[in-house]
């Protein structure tokens, strides 16, 4: 079955969604594997704005109806089965490697199965999206268990000590080799640093060195944003809004949309994922991805004991306007870099690699993906346990 017919979104809530799916899905490439994936197709073109489309079930109200709408691609299939599949062989990884330990349920009830198959619609194989949810629930834990969950045991005092030493669970530590067995004890003895080095051993079976190298860099830009906003916790200081967007391009999703294509199983080359016109994209996209999380997470950031940092809290601290009005103005922002995002990355695509078209197209897909996850993940409704 094609993926067009499996997807029960098939269109985006505005105008230029359909044209802009068009460009970034190009000409056919029969030089490029295209496992079934396909942007929609139909109507495209100005004035098709009649075509709207409502996402996919929303299983939790709580958040998503706070949320305004958002100028969003939709997800580009719904595959609960597959969905499914993939979330119990993770929280089994999970309990296997001791991570989350007695919030299992929660990490279940989380879904994150469903936002690897939201976010990856060009493949179908459980195993590569099995790897890639391995790396975001890390990269999760490592947010929660060491930045802004003290439930979990995060302190601002041991933040940077701990994402040290957790890095060397991404990219190796090569010490001289008598303290080589005592890194190695370290990288076992904390459910964080199994999960990022499991995490990532899994990805490698579907990345090449360039593509890991790649990862490796963003999970470091990553950590640098968890310091980033450990540094403001410590400080009790709430940032500009300019410093908190900057910081929210670090302090990303880039690390999950950067395996777009190890996940689809095809290598975007290095020279075209660094060109700054892609990056300038690419990292638009994925700040605008994140500026999703921070809206639908803000009823769980109210819940919570700790300083809360999200565009819309930010904004009502500088700009000095209502909750309701500093949303209005972070879905502005939101808007502001997807309709960026859009322009540029159907440009590059007319003129880039089959392969970097698959790519653009890939990372316009994860923000349908990710929003429609958001919008129906129990970890973000208002009136539900979350994972931390
Ligand atoms: C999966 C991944 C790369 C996560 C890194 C960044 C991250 C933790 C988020 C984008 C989520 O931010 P936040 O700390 O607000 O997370 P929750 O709202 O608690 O899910």
């Amino acid at each position: 079955m094609s993926l067009l017919t499996r997807m029960t979104a098939p269109a985006a809530r505005h105008d230029v969604a359909r044209l802009v799916a068009t460009l970034l899905a190009g000409p056919p490439q029969p030089d490029v594997r295209r496992k079934g994936f396909a942007l929609p197709t139909g109507p495209t073109g100005l004035g098709t704005s009649a075509a709207r489309i409502t996402p996919p079930r929303d299983k939790a109200a709580g958040a998503a109806a706070t949320v305004p709408d958002l100028h969003c691609p939709p997800a580009l299939r719904d595959d609960p089965a597959l969905a499914e599949e993939v979330n119990a062989r993770l929280v089994a990884w999970a309990e296997e490697i001791g991570l989350y330990a007695g919030r299992l349920d929660r990490v279940r009830a989380a879904d994150f199965g469903r936002l690897m198959m939201l976010a990856h619609p060009d493949t179908d194989e459980p195993d590569r999206l099995l790897a890639a949810g391995k790396c975001a629930l890390a990269e999760w834990a490592t947010d929660d268990y060491y930045c802004d969950d003290e439930t979990m045991g995060s302190a601002p005092a041991l933040l940077g000590a701990q994402l040290g030493v957790a890095y060397a669970a991404v990219d190796p530590a090569h010490p001289p080799l008598r303290h080589a067995p005592a890194v190695e004890r370290a990288m076992q003895d904390d459910p964080v640093r199994v999960a990022l080095r499991s995490g990532f051993a899994h990805l490698a079976r579907y990345a090449d060195a360039s593509q890991l190298a790649r990862l490796h860099h963003e999970v470091a830009v990553l950590f640098v944003g968890y310091g980033q906003e450990g540094s403001w916790r410590s400080q009790g200081r709430m940032p500009a809004v300019w410093e908190y967007l900057a910081h929210r391009q670090i302090n990303s999703f880039l690390p999950c949309i950067a395996m777009t294509d190890a996940v689809g199983g095809y290598a975007l080359p290095h020279a075209e994922y660094a060109d700054p016109r892609v990056r300038r994209a690419v990292t638009m996209a994925s700040t605008a991805a994140t500026l999703v999380n921070d809206l639908y997470s803000m009823a769980k950031e109210h819940r919570s004991e700790s300083v809360e940092f999200n565009l819309p809290t930010v904004i009502a601290a500088e700009e000095r306007c209502s909750p309701r009005e500093a949303v209005e103005r972070s879905v502005a922002v939101h808007d502001e870099l997807v309709r960026t995002f859009e322009a540029e990355a159907a440009a590059l695509s007319l003129t880039g690699s089959p392969q970097l078209r698959r790519f653009l197209a890939g990372v316009w897909a994860w923000l349908g993906g990710n929003r429609a996850w958001h919008s129906g993940s129990p970890r973000y409704a208002a009136a539900s346990p979350s994972t931390s």
